[in-house]
């Protein structure tokens, strides 16, 4: 089966002239089907940036970087946007909306979903917060919401127009130990369902159980890739 993402030699460069620093040598990766995979890695590493190329959130400048198929290297702007579309983001900070509901965050994740009616989104997003464990919280702001809290409604978001592929970027970091694993469990089981992919950029030791796979990054380079849940 066809990889849903396939790296190949990718390199990646910050800054121009005597300012040009490469971030990424040659990097080779597969990331198929259904796969819960977690990168971790020392401070300043790559992870981010290889991340956010993957997401079509920045273009990649030399190599091969396929999602779904798709060459994102040399990819048009429209094709790049495309491609976000097929994603869902979890970062650190949540990234909610304050002056907006629970409700209305997570109908965020629909709006580019054209065929809905409105009453439709709203009523796939209510489900999904009472999926996430928030039915009961749906008309709160993210301000009367603790950290956990908050989370899972970036997850909802995240995961409501069922996304092929999901990036999360350091989702535990300002969870406390318990609320950082529900958050990971929670993403865990959504993922099966969904039968998505997940790629997660952690320093969170306390979660590696999750992943299928686990792969390190170091200056710039994949250094190990090691299967765990081979069973799974
Ligand atoms: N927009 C940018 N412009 C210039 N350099 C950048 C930019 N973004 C990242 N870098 C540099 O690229 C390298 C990799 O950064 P990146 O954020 O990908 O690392 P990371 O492994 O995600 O780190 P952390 O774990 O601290 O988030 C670092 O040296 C960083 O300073």
């Amino acid at each position: 089966m066809q990889p849903v993402i396939s790296i190949r030699n990718l390199n990646h460069y910050f800054g121009r002239d005597q300012l040009r620093k490469q971030v990424l040598f040659d990097v080779n990766l597969e990331i198929h089907v259904g796969e819960i995979v977690i990168m971790t890695g020392p401070s300043g590493s790559g992870k981010t940036t290889l991340l956010t190329l993957m997401g079509g959130l920045r273009s990649p400048q030399s190599g091969s970087l396929k999602v779904l198929g798709q060459e994102l290297c040399g990819a048009s702007a429209a094709e790049l946007t495309l491609t976000r579309r097929h994603n869902g983001y979890i970062f650190q900070s949540h990234n909610l909306h304050h002056s907006l509901t629970a409700l209305q965050n997570v109908k965020m994740g629909l709006e580019l979903h054209f065929h809905l009616s409105l009453r439709e989104m709203e009523a796939r997003s209510a489900e999904m917060l009472e999926h996430v464990g928030l039915g009961n919280r749906i008309n709160y702001f993210p301000d009367d919401l603790s950290g956990g809290q908050k989370q899972r409604v970036a997850i909802a978001r995240a995961l409501v127009s069922h996304p092929k592929i999901v990036l999360a970027d350091e989702p535990t970091a300002a969870l406390d130990k318990k609320s950082g694993r529900d958050v990971v469990t929670l993403m865990q089981t959504l993922a099966r369902e969904q039968g998505c992919t997940i790629l997660l950029v952690t320093h969170d030791n306390r979660i590696l159980d999750i992943a299928d796979r686990i792969v390190q990054m170091e200056d710039g380079k994949l250094t190990n890739d090691s299967v765990l849940n081979v069973a799974a």
